[in-house]
């Protein structure tokens, strides 16, 4: 379901209360802690529970991971999961687990790749003609990054004071709001800090929650509009899509990207429960990639009462939705931006270069997951 997506984002609470598997596996992994030691990661806490039979329950979460690039080992792994060394045509790195139509893609290896679309998603797809949440009052957000060295956008509007030349100004004309914003230097004459409302680019950034792509969609009616003005996904994201969908492609025709969220998550946010269930053609996949800090990501069955399978999903990491699991109750519960446990020390490396820190201050204590669709 893709309608109130954002708003379960952070903001599970104004959900009505169920007593479901789904609701319950979520609570707990909400709950969920690791802990390391001995060159192993051990979970301890709430959410320890075994389960009867194969079903993948988040005590074998580590497990699962930490054999999961050595294809012959599967001791560990139950027997609900079919590993197999399996890549897609052009990706050569690529280790696929499946789990009936479920396939777990790992990224492992591609940390340039994951440091180039996370930089693309905060400064080029959340921009027109894009929906995203900084549309209607801030204009474009590839203008906060861009002038980022001007670091505090001020709100003109509500100013008494005339614009002088010093500000980059911004426009914004959403449908409710009108703003003329203007970013600043670090210091802004004392004056204009009394008077102006101010925010800056870094706070700006962490208000974006979700952006589309390609074909608009619309929340309030629940559907895609295809008269909303709209882009082509981007090349590059839409050749990754279709090679991660290959393996999932009914007769091996081809994936077409129409359409794509990207969400943002922050401290404490999690995603609930949901199916996706607005594109007329359930037979395509829906590809979807993770980027930043990890995250426990659930599968569950086509009711909210089948028990989900829990996994890690970290930076680089893809699943792909396709078949019977593309009807199946999935979620994020939890995303880890402490030190120890985002493990983005790869990106670190990579966000090396003075011009990338504001994206890696980003990314620290963020996770962004692109979900790619064909809608028709
Ligand atoms: O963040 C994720 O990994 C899943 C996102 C998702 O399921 C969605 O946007 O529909
Ligand atoms: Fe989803």
């Amino acid at each position: 379901m893709l309608v109130g997506l954002l708003l379960r984002i952070g903001d599970l609470g104004i959900e009505a209360r169920d007593d479901s598997s789904m609701r319950r596996e979520e609570d707990q992994t909400a709950c969920y802690k690791t802990q390391v030691g001995l060159g192993e990661i051990k979970n301890y806490g709430m959410a320890t529970t075994h389960r009867d039979g194969d079903v993948l329950s988040i005590s074998a979460l580590d497990s699962f991971h930490l054999n999961r690039d050595k294809s012959d080992d599967v001791r560990e792994v139950p027997s609900s999961i079919l590993r197999m060394p399996l890549k897609p045509p052009g990706l050569t790195q690529w280790t696929i687990i499946l789990i009936t139509d479920f396939h777990f893609i790992w990224g492992g290896k591609c940390v340039r790749e994951g440091c180039w679309h996370i930089v693309g998603s905060c400064r080029l797809l959340p921009s027109d003609p894009n929906r995203a949440t900084h549309s209607g009052l801030y204009g474009s957000i590839s203008y906060v990054i861009a002038v980022i060295k001007f670091r505090t956008l001020v709100d003109e509007e509500n100013s008494p004071t005339s614009l002088d030349s010093e500000a980059n100004s911004c426009t914004s004309n959403g449908d409710t709001h009108s703003h003329i914003w203007k970013f600043y230097e670090e210091n802004i004459p004392s004056f204009r800090a009394k008077t102006c409302k101010s925010i800056s680019a870094s706070v700006l950034l962490r208000k974006l929650r979700w952006s589309t792509l390609g074909l608009q969609f619309d929340w309030s009616k629940r559907n895609y509009d295809v008269s909303l003005p709209h882009n082509k996904i981007p090349d590059e994201l839409c050749q990754l899509a279709k090679k991660l969908a290959a393996p999932a492609m009914p007769m091996g025709e081809d994936f077409r990207p129409e359409a794509a969220i990207v969400n943002y998550f922050g401290l404490a946010d999690s995603l609930g429960g949901h199916l996706d269930d607005m594109e007329a053609d359930w037979s395509k996949p829906i590809v979807s990639m993770s980027l930043g800090s990890k995250a426990i990501f659930l599968l569950g069955g086509k009711s909210r009462q089948d028990l989900p399978v829990a996994m890690f999903l970290r930076s680089g990491d893809a699943v792909l939705m396709a078949g019977e699991a593309r009807e199946c109750f999935h979620g994020v519960p939890r995303i880890f931006t402490d030190k120890e446990n985002a493990e983005i020390a790869p990106l670190e490396l990579q966000f090396s270069h003075e011009d990338d820190h504001f994206f890696l201050d980003y990314i620290r204590t963020s996770r962004i997951n692109i979900n790619i669709r064909q809608v028709f």
